[in-house]
């Protein structure tokens, strides 16, 4: 009979002898370091927005052997009691990677935070962001669903729509959904410290319906071999989304991703695409890129 392994190291050199830590994701479930490996602070951030796909964008991007990603979002930048832990913390939280991959963390809050640009800058100035930016109406009716289905879940009121969107016969333009779509409003603070060609914007409506060129672009954004393939990609119809195919595994994103949205009231619909164009007109000429947003 073998004696049982007490040795933390000894445990983790026989896990690696035996390639225990073959699959990425397998790296990040135990916690153990991989030899060769270590924790590092992101050289790259999806900043947001806030129901933009920051999450299928992660996702997706993890397929890429030389990218990993954070688990969960950290809000570090956007929220004063994790930044006041320091930037150990903020490494502790990052999984083992090798020399030659990239960690990258999603937190969709730091878009719209006043105090995350500059934090970020002080950290890396030279950092290479990412922006992924869908339809801002849809978006704001993706914001109202997700907290709708929330207070349904801990059985709190809720409100139609149309009745938060719409105070007095007016656009409630207070209203924070509708104020995390001024991407124009946002994207001045991000660009008082970082240059444009810093941060690549990922198409959410595009990433939708077609993930890989988007995919493909962010690897050559980031100096990245391109890996990431169409055969990593199925449509699934019953989510109505792409899933992904890696590492032998197929799997679809939480289903809170990819919720039906109510129908909204066509009057009001075009009392926000025509509060946005405005602020859209103004976006595209920061960027020196259109979308084709309402
Ligand atoms: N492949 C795939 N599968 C599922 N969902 C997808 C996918 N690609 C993009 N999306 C869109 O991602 C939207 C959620 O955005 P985020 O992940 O940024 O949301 S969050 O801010 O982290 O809560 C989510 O918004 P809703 O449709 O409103 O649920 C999706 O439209």
């Amino acid at each position: 009979q073998r004696a049982p392994v007490e040795n933390g190291a000894l445990l983790e050199t026989l896990k690696s002898q035996v390639g225990l830590f073959s699959n990425k994701s397998e790296h990040y479930s135990a916690q153990v370091r991989p030899p060769g490996t270590s924790r590092q602070i992101p050289q790259t951030i999806i900043i947001g927005v806030r129901k933009g796909g920051t999450r299928a964008l992660l996702e997706m991007l993890d397929i890429h052997p030389n990218i990993v990603v954070a688990a969960t979002e950290v809000h570090f930048f956007d929220w004063d009691e994790n930044y006041v832990k320091g930037i150990d913390w903020y490494r502790s939280l990052m999984p083992f990677s090798y020399g030659n991959q990239i960690t990258i963390e999603k937190t969709p809050g730091y878009f719209t935070s006043p105090q995350a640009p500059e934090r970020i800058h002080d950290m890396n100035s030279s950092i290479k962001l990412l922006l992924i930016l869908r339809d801002p109406t849809e978006r704001v009716i993706s914001d109202y669903t997700q907290v709708y289905y929330n207070r349904v879940e801990s059985h709190k009121p809720v409100q139609l729509f149309e009745d938060i969107v719409i105070k007095n016969g007016a656009l409630n333009t207070k209203y924070k959904a509708i104020q995390r779509s001024l991407y124009d409003v946002h994207m001045e603070k991000w660009l008082k410290h970082f240059s444009l060609d810093q941060i690549h914007i990922v198409d959410g409506n595009t990433l939708i319906k077609d993930p890989l060129p988007e995919l493909q672009k962010v690897e050559r954004f980031l100096n990245l071999p391109s890996r990431i393939m169409s055969s990593n990609f199925y449509f699934n119809q019953t989510k109505g989304f792409y899933c992904i195919r890696s590492d032998g595994r197929e799997r679809c994103l939480h289903e809170s991703k990819g919720r039906p949205h109510p129908l909204v009231n066509t009057t009001v619909l075009e009392q926000l695409y025509s509060y946005f164009r405005e602020h859209n007109a103004k976006f595209y000429q920061m960027v020196n890129h259109s979308f084709d947003w309402h």
